[in-house]
């Protein structure tokens, strides 16, 4: 409409309107750029906080829980030129990742991962349409059980898992890690046994191993010298990186279409998808083809993402009992009530076991870092576009205030009438937030259930002896403190059956199971 006709009072309150509207919108973005960043210990140049952080003599996230004494529950950082923000509660986790996700939900993109060729991976994609899709499959697959139906391939290998540790108990943490990757690898191809490209694979696969070479972010130019410069070891490792990276994408996902053009496919999430998508675009191929490309993506990305952190949370289970064995003979007297000693547990026993169900969320601090994509501002203070945002997951879960004597694994805190049946449990945190959080928190969830029930049901886990009849102690050890995974070392301790039955029972059930490669 034009303000021609209006007499000029009209026009005089609408320019003088429009100006003030103007006005207040400029002077609220200045005051915004003139806020502070949130509080933070003192940066130094060029190399922000990171010498602090390495000479703490402490884990990164035991660091900046020190720091959050001082400086709050949002602590701002610099790590070599690059901002960042550490949530050191929940509180701010779910401010920030859940209720603002519509910018803080992109990932940071480092050169080196992308240079190594791993741009393709869920994990890693900024926020954004190919995100959605990845994102849309996953959920398909694995926020409910019935579409897989992989409750059943679950027990069925937990069985074979459990006959390992009857016939070699001392390989506990290869057939920890063997568990959750065969199942991956039936519910995802449809194949038996689990995989890896080659012996070296799973370093180049942490993708932190990557972080090292995050020089090049500061340096980009480095990337132009010739490879026979000094300090460009980095191309070889990027190529190394490339052709792994190819192997993890196509090889298991080309097996299955094979098996399946040779009608040897078992059922996965890649016949039913490739058989939607072929019947949905019968008349476009192009469109299958690019649905396909994607999919193997997505494919490739779930037994990436599910091998190491489930079976971390398996050797933590395991770790934790032996640490606190009464709370063993706990969930073993649950199953004795509920289940009997006449059979192995199932999942319809899920909702009588409430101890056992409360004693699997014991898994270690785990969480990927976050980007902001606009500026932001929070209990008024700045936080710039293209910050690196990281959960503190371990200061969450060692909040003395939220849990007392957070360092005692009670399970019995969650029950009714424990002192945190009221708090956030594990389950609010351990899988992240918002937009990004985990798509395979359902699976994990049901795996780790008939693990605790059926081994508890069937074993005791206890340290072993030396030659003097003492006690072993118990191995603690980390893998790497800086990995966002705290991989557990396996420990000197014993299986023993509960009973001749108990073990009669697992050899049962593992005879109708898939054999382990
Ligand atoms: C104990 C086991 C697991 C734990 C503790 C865990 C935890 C997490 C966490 C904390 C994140 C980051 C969420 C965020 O940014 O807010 C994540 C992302 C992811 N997880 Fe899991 N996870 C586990 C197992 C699995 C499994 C079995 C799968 C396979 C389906 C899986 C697939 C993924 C994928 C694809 C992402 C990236 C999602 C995205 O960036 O949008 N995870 N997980």
């Amino acid at each position: 409409m034009s303000t021609s006709g209006l007499p000029p009072l009209y026009t005089t309150l609408i320019c003088a309107t429009t100006s003030i509207v103007l006005l207040t919108l400029w002077n609220i973005r200045r005051q915004k750029s003139k806020l502070p960043f949130p509080p933070g210990p003192k940066r130094f140049p060029f190399v922000g906080n990171l010498i602090q952080a390495a000479t703490s003599g402490l884990s990164m996230w035991q660091t900046a829980s020190q720091w959050g004494k001082t400086y709050g529950d949002a602590i701002f950082l610099d790590v070599v030129g690059f901002p960042a923000l550490v949530l050191n509660s929940q509180d701010v986790a779910v401010d920030l990742l859940a209720k603002r996700s519509s910018h803080y939900s992109s990932r940071p993109r480092f050169v080196m991962p992308v240079l190594a060729g791993w741009e393709w991976t869920t994990a890693t994609l900024p926020f954004g349409a190919k995100l959605k899709k990845h994102r849309a499959i996953l959920q398909k697959f694995f926020l409910s059980p019935d579409v897989l139906n992989y409750t059943d391939v679950q027990q069925r290998n937990c069985h074979i898992f459990l006959q390992g540790l009857l016939d070699s108990p001392e390989k506990y943490d290869k057939y920890a890690h063997r568990l959750p990757t065969s199942i991956l690898m039936m519910n995802v191809y449809g194949h038996e046994g689990s995989y890896a490209p080659t012996p070296t694979s799973k370093l180049v696969i942490n993708f932190d191993f990557y972080f090292f070479y995050i020089f090049l972010d500061l340096l980009p130019w480095m990337q132009s010298l010739p490879e026979w410069f000094p300090g460009t070891n980095f191309m070889r490792v990027a190529r190394e990186g490339r052709v792994l990276s190819s192997r993890v994408r196509h090889e298991l996902y080309r097996l299955t279409k094979k098996k399946m053009r040779d009608g040897t496919a078992k059922e996965s999430m890649t016949t039913k998808f490739l058989g939607d998508a072929a019947a949905n675009n019968v008349d476009n191929p192009a469109s299958y083809e690019a649905e396909e490309e994607e999919f193997a993506d997505v494919a490739a990305m779930v037994y990436l993402a599910g091998g190491d952190t489930t079976s971390t949370a398996i050797m933590n289970l395991i770790l934790a009992v032996l640490k606190f064995p009464e709370t063993m003979y706990r969930a073993q007297e649950e199953i004795d009530r509920v289940v009997g000693s006449d059979r192995l547990p199932t999942f319809e026993d899920r909702d009588n076991l409430p101890y056992v169900n409360a004693l699997w969320e014991v898994l270690g601090p785990f969480a990927l870092p976050r980007c902001t994509t606009q500026d932001d501002e929070y209990r008024g203070y700045r936080i710039p576009a293209g910050t690196l945002v990281l959960p503190n997951v371990w200061a969450i879960a060692n909040n003395p205030d939220v849990y007392p004597d957070p360092s005692a694994f009670k399970p019995e805190r969650w029950l009714p009438g424990g002192a945190n049946v009221e708090s956030i449990r594990p389950m609010d945190y351990i899988f992240g937030y918002g937009r990004r959080i985990c798509p395979g928190r359902v699976w994990v969830e049901h795996l780790l259930f008939i693990t605790a029930a059926s081994l508890l049901a069937t074993f005791n886990i206890e340290r072993a002896l030396d030659v003097n009849g003492e006690p072993i102690p118990i191995s603690n050890v980390v893998h790497d403190e800086t990995s966002f995974i705290r991989f557990v070392t396996p420990s000197a301790c014993t299986f023993k059956p509960r009973s001749e039955k108990a073990a009669r029972l697992i050899r049962e059930a593992a005879s109708t199971g898939p054999a382990w490669s």
